[in-house]
């Protein structure tokens, strides 16, 4: 891994200490549904941790109860220090500076009816930004994610999947957070744009010192973008330590199944689709070696 980190820090800029989550039932009088149980994680500066398991395990609930969309039973989400679990809608606004998202699909989560410049200019508005420095910014965002200039008057439609998600992307560094929730944010496309896209999230970290928590069911993403791997089964984190040994020699037989499961039924296919990313993601991680080595 590419990455390094500081760990000689006190504390981590996030903490999740004993948090439990719990939907209403919308049956009369049924118990509530309990999607976390007892979940603790942190995150330090210029740190990912990656959060892996199957579909419904909890990771996007985690993710949402940090953002605060997710209503926190119990427990608490530690923030810079302060607990942000009951955070005012007022404080929200501000956290929002510091706290941002990327979601799964670029399809939706961009306004189809604004413009590229509009869609990054909108947080820098809401924020208080003036008119001529929200310009620059928009400019500078999108060349921090590799588009070009002529973006600004273009609509979403325009662009195809990956470039989208570079739009997400730079709409959620436009306030310069300190930690992005990055909720399955390369599943919706395809094998080489995932690639090239994890590379930019690595790119903008080491640049920015970025912190993410990544949620994906993909080990192998998550071994290359992650410093450390947390891994979900029915609402629990059943395992987490440094992505490297949960990813290669896991210790839970849950995470040890998660390694050999795949989506793809066919095993030649299965065989060949896992060479294929490895081989494309060594080629990036190679690539953002030595651009490091040269700058
Ligand atoms: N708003 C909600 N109300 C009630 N139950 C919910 C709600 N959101 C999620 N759940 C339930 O909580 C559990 C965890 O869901 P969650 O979406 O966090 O899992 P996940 O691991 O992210 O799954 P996926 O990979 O499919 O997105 C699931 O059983 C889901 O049905």
């Amino acid at each position: 891994m590419s990455v390094s980190v500081d760990s000689s820090q006190k504390s981590p800029l996030l903490s999740v200490e004993n948090l439990v989550v719990e939907y209403p039932s919308k049956r009369f009088r049924a118990k509530p549904f309990r999607a976390l149980t007892d979940i603790n994680i942190t995150i330090g500066q210029g740190e990912t941790l990656g959060l892996v398991g199957e579909s419904g395990s909890g990771k996007t609930t985690l993710g949402r109860a940090v953002l605060g969309l997710a209503p926190v039973t119990a427990g608490k989400v530690i923030f810079e220090g302060n607990d942000i679990s009951n955070a005012s809608r007022k404080e929200r606004r501000t956290l929002s500076r510091d706290l941002q998202v990327v979601f799964q699909d670029p399809y939706t989560s961009l306004n189809p009816a604004l413009e590229i410049g509009d869609i990054l200019a909108e947080p820098l508005g809401v924020q208080g930004m003036e008119a001529a420095a929200a310009k620059k910014r928009v400019r500078e965002l999108l060349d921090q994610v590799g588009l070009p200039s002529d973006a600004i008057h273009r609509l979403p439609r325009e662009f195809s999947g990956g470039q989208r998600q570079r739009v997400a992307i730079a709409r959620a560094l436009a306030l310069s957070p300190k930690l992005i929730v990055c909720d399955e944010p390369v599943s919706a496309l395809d094998l080489s744009t995932q690639a090239r896209v994890l590379d930019l999230f690595l790119q903008i970290q080491k640049d920015t010192g970025v912190s993410y928590l990544f949620v994906s069911h993909d080990l192998d993403v998550v071994r290359h973008i992650s410093h450390r791997v947390a891994v979900m089964y029915h609402g629990e984190i059943v395992e987490q330590g440094p992505a490297e040994v949960v990813t290669r020699d896991p210790e839970h037989p849950y995470t040890q199944r998660l390694l050999l499961a795949s989506p793809v039924p066919d095993p030649d296919r299965q065989e060949k689709r896992r060479a294929d990313r490895h081989r494309l993601l060594a080629h990036q991680r190679n690539q953002t070696e030595q651009a490091g080595a040269v700058a």
